[in-house]
């Protein structure tokens, strides 16, 4: 299996370290990069080959978009006479719909959207995989597979690619704009920034198992707020600010956006 990655940065970069981590072979994974710096880099970092665009894709029996959204279709345009039959494209963009990239891509080439999230990079990503009208099943099998290698999957109808994207997508700036935030609330109290930074990475990353755990968060919460102490304190005062609008509000926006960006 050949994996051909088009666009290495934040996002294509994560997948990358993610699937090398997982163990696949770097001799399996061909990385196109714009600027020939870039690809040296990650030649030396990985051990990767990088390639231009046509001669990657011409091996390639997954081909992954990884360049911002208003690259995509050019992009395709670019490879599609390169692209073999069976070939299947993941598309890493947010707000680019498969109807707009299955006209760039000649027939037999299935066209797979995909909305990951960066901690793909350490393995616990999170993706969500839709199919294009031209899909075959055993692609978005493999895209799924693919993905899976570096987090969890679902699979969605391409209408909810917006939401995912708005939620999963997006999410991890959220959860680190609240540590930053955390943190120096920390300092405000006193506490040195390195104990704050540890106290509240430790937090995040303890609540996080215990989610994972299954029991629901309303409950896991109630076990941390005792009647009338201080828990109770910082949540009214939560409340009081509009966490919880807040939330509905900025994952609003960031749906609203994706949408705006097809
Ligand atoms: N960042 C994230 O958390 C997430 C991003 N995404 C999606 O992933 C995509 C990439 O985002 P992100 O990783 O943040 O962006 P980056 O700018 O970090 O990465 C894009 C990379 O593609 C390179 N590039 C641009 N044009 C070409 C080209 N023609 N051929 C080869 N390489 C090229 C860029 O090089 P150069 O820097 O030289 O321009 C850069 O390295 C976007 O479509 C975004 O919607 C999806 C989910 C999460
Ligand atoms: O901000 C963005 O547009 C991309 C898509 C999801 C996360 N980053």
């Amino acid at each position: 299996m050949t994996i051909a990655i088009i666009g290495a940065g934040n996002m294509g970069g994560a997948v990358l370290a993610g699937l090398l981590e997982a163990g696949h072979a770097p001799e399996s994974v061909i990385v196109v990069e714009a600027r020939e710096e870039q690809a040296a880099a990650l030649r030396e970092k990985h051990g990767v080959r990088t390639l231009p665009a046509p001669e990657a894709v011409a091996e390639a029996d997954i081909v992954v978009l990884g360049v911002k959204p208003y690259g995509v279709v050019p992009v395709l345009e670019s490879i599609a006479s390169s692209l073999r039959q069976g070939t299947t494209v993941v598309s890493l963009a947010a707000g680019v719909p498969t109807s707009a990239m299955e006209p760039a891509v000649p027939d037999g080439v299935s066209v797979v959207r995909v909305m990951p999230n960066t901690p793909a990079l350490v393995g616990e990503g999170m993706s969500a995989v839709a199919g294009g009208a031209k899909a075959t099943p055993d692609a978005v099998a493999a895209a799924a597979d693919l993905m899976g290698a570096v987090g969890k999957v679902v699979t969605v109808p391409e209408s909810q690619i917006d939401a995912v994207t708005a939620i999963s997508g997006s999410g991890p700036a959220y959860v680190f704009m609240i540590a930053e935030a955390w943190i120096e609330a920390g300092v405000h109290l006193g506490l040195t920034r390195d104990d704050a930074t540890t106290l509240v990475i430790q937090t995040l990353a303890g609540s996080a198992e215990l989610l994972k755990s299954g029991t629901h968060p309303a409950i896991l919460r109630e076990q941390v707020t005792s009647p009338g102490g201080t828990t109770a304190a910082a949540l009214g005062a939560l409340e009081q600010n509009g966490l919880r609008a807040s939330f509905l509000e900025a994952t609003r926006a960031a749906y609203v956006r994706s949408k705006e960006l097809s």
